[in-house]
């Protein structure tokens, strides 16, 4: 048996950041991400919301390749890297964080943003060469400054709080030079004092990072995001302006716990 036609991506959008057609995963009976369409272009801000099991993470994992796709296309600085590994999707550009940390826990602040500074994804044998490698050394001590880690260069991970790793996770993929961001959740579990400071930080990002978050406070969702993409049971219902959403009768059932229809 042949396989269904895959949806065509328009050559209009070839030079997109990312252009996305018909994708689908499915987990056994579940459909987590259904017949998804996005497009996203150089330098701009795209907030995800949707309610619990909405989609996202899966979305997000379709993307950056830690999960196949069941159906669809996704195509990357005018490639098409559907079926490509994750570490090829960072060679291109990529670069994103997760919900729980992926940071060495046991090494230090600096030596967690050398290595990151190293490459993608940077090996702990690196480190024999970092003591020598006095510009990197300077480059992680900036990097870390941006989130007020600064003073904690010489501090392993496992003694930040909470807040503090997640700031660092983002530093290190920005230490990456990435020229797709995907962010999953940044501010869940941050202080108020840590959300301006992370509000800060991705509000001044540089336009040659493009950013995709997925975020459930709306507050840093709506002021990021340009554009916000809403999903609910694994579809986009909604995409549009922060106060499009704001206004929306739609996103104020979903999250009121209804159906997208209004049953
Ligand atoms: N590895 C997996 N195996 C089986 N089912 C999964 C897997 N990952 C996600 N799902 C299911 O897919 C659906 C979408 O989950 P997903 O985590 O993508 O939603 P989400 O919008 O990110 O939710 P949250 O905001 O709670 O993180 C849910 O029904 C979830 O149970």
């Amino acid at each position: 048996m042949s396989a269904p036609p895959e949806p065509a991506v328009p050559a209009s959008h070839a030079d997109a950041v990312l252009a996305i057609r018909g994708l689908d995963k499915r987990f056994g009976g579940v459909r987590a991400v259904a017949d998804l369409d996005l497009d996203i272009g150089h330098g701009e801000r795209v907030s995800v919301i949707g309610p619990n099991g909405a989609g996202k993470s899966t979305l997000f994992n379709v993307i950056a390749g830690d999960h196949r796709p069941t159906g669809g296309r996704i195509v990357m600085f005018g490639t098409d890297i559907t079926g490509e590994s994750t570490r090829k999707r960072a060679h291109r550009g990529l670069a994103r964080t997760f919900q729980t940390s992926k940071l060495f826990s046991t090494l230090t602040v600096g030596d967690n943003l050398y290595l990151a500074l190293c490459g993608r994804p940077g090996s702990v044998r690196r480190l024999r060469n970092a003591n020598r490698d006095r510009a990197r050394r300077a480059r992680a001590a900036e990097f870390a400054e941006r989130v007020g880690l600064g003073e904690r260069l010489r501090t392993e991970v496992g003694e930040l709080s909470h807040g503090e790793q997640r700031q660092l996770e983002l530093v290190m993929a920005l230490a990456t030079q990435p020229r797709l961001l995907m962010l999953d959740e940044p501010a869940a579990g941050l202080s108020p004092a840590e959300r301006g400071g992370l509000m800060d930080v991705l509000t001044s990002l540089d336009r040659d990072v493009t950013l995709l978050l997925i975020e459930h406070d709306m507050d840093i969702a709506l002021v990021v995001g340009e554009r916000v993409v809403v999903m609910a049971d694994g579809e986009k219902v909604l995409e549009g302006g922060p106060d499009t959403v704001r206004s929306s009768d739609l996103v104020r059932r979903i999250y009121l716990g209804g159906a997208p229809d209004g049953r």
